[in-house]
């Protein structure tokens, strides 16, 4: 017991403390880069079902945090023990995102500031962005790496995108394709959470530029050879980094509530 959440993608502002999940105008739900955000009602349904047995006592950041956690071992990752104890927190600011999260178009300084901010090493950095073995992304969060000229031919910008993958992003994101749209994050097995991630970036199909980039840093390469070769080592190194992530300024004590409700404070 704790005496953090993994809004994954280190949505964890003021800490883990569930803000990304309340409602309202101005809230961190606000900016466009949590628009994708999506289950809100599934962890709204767990909430429901625990306050019915056990009132009061779990908090939504707890229901996140296990959530995530689940997601992994569902998906075929390492099952991590993971204490719990985190309280619920009463504000959310959309100011508070940009300032606080990565970009896609970040370089490696950048990244790094932002996660040493939260505590998080280098090496947190790389296991962590392997999350992205799973689920998918809206074209515009790499469609700027590569353009379609006026003979439907490609043009790479991100030079270091191979460029057959390229070809096949431009073809599942043709210019004017809907904004729905969406491609999987590992082009080979996106619903299982495994190292695949890290051969695609020795392969040059790294889906997002901030992904790339770890290949290209020396600071990183290393690290991301090693996951390539040996699933063991990410899973092992996935438990640290993910119990890091889900412990990032947890609120405890007096701070913080647990909320009756996911979506909105205790009045
Ligand atoms: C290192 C910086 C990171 C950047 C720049 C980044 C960026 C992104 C972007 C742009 C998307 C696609 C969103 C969309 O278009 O719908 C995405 C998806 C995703 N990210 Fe990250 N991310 C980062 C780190 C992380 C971390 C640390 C985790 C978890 C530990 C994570 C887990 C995921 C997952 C699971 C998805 C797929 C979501 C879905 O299928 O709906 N990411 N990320
Ligand atoms: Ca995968």
């Amino acid at each position: 017991m704790f005496t953090g959440t993994a809004e994954c993608n280190l949505k964890c502002l003021q800490g883990c403390d569930a803000s990304v999940l309340l409602q309202g105008n101005g809230t961190e739900q606000s900016d466009p880069a949590n628009k994708s955000l999506g289950g809100f009602a599934v962890i709204n349904s767990a909430k429901r079902l625990l306050e019915i047995f056990c009132p009061e006592t779990v908090s939504c950041a707890d229901i996140l945090a296990l959530a995530a956690r689940d997601a992994v071992a569902i998906t075929g990752g390492p099952m991590i023990q993971i204490p719990t104890g985190r309280r619920d927190g009463r504000e959310s600011l959309v100011a508070n995102v940009r300032p606080n999260i990565v970009d896609t178009s970040f370089t490696m300084d950048d990244m790094i500031k932002i996660f040493s901010s939260k505590g998080l090493s280098l090496e947190d950095l790389v296991t962590l962005s392997g999350a992205h073995t799973i689920g998918a992304a809206h074209c515009s969060a790499f469609s700027d790496r590569f353009q379609e000229d006026s003979h439907g031919k490609l043009k790479l910008i991100d030079s270091f995108l191979d460029t057959s993958y390229a070809r096949e992003l431009m073809s599942m994101c043709p210019a004017g394709a809907s904004p729905s749209i969406t491609v999987n994050n590992d082009p080979e097995t996106s619903s299982a959470f495994d190292n695949q991630y890290y051969r695609n970036l020795l392969a040059h199909k790294g889906l997002f530029q901030s992904d790339s980039v770890l290949l290209e840093d020396e600071r990183t390469r290393e690290q991301v050879k090693d996951f390539a070769n040996d699933e063991g080592r990410f899973f092992e190194s996935w438990r640290q980094s993910f119990l890091k992530l889900t412990s990032i300024g947890v609120k405890t004590g007096e701070d913080g509530e647990i909320r009756r409700f996911c979506s909105e404070i205790n009045g």
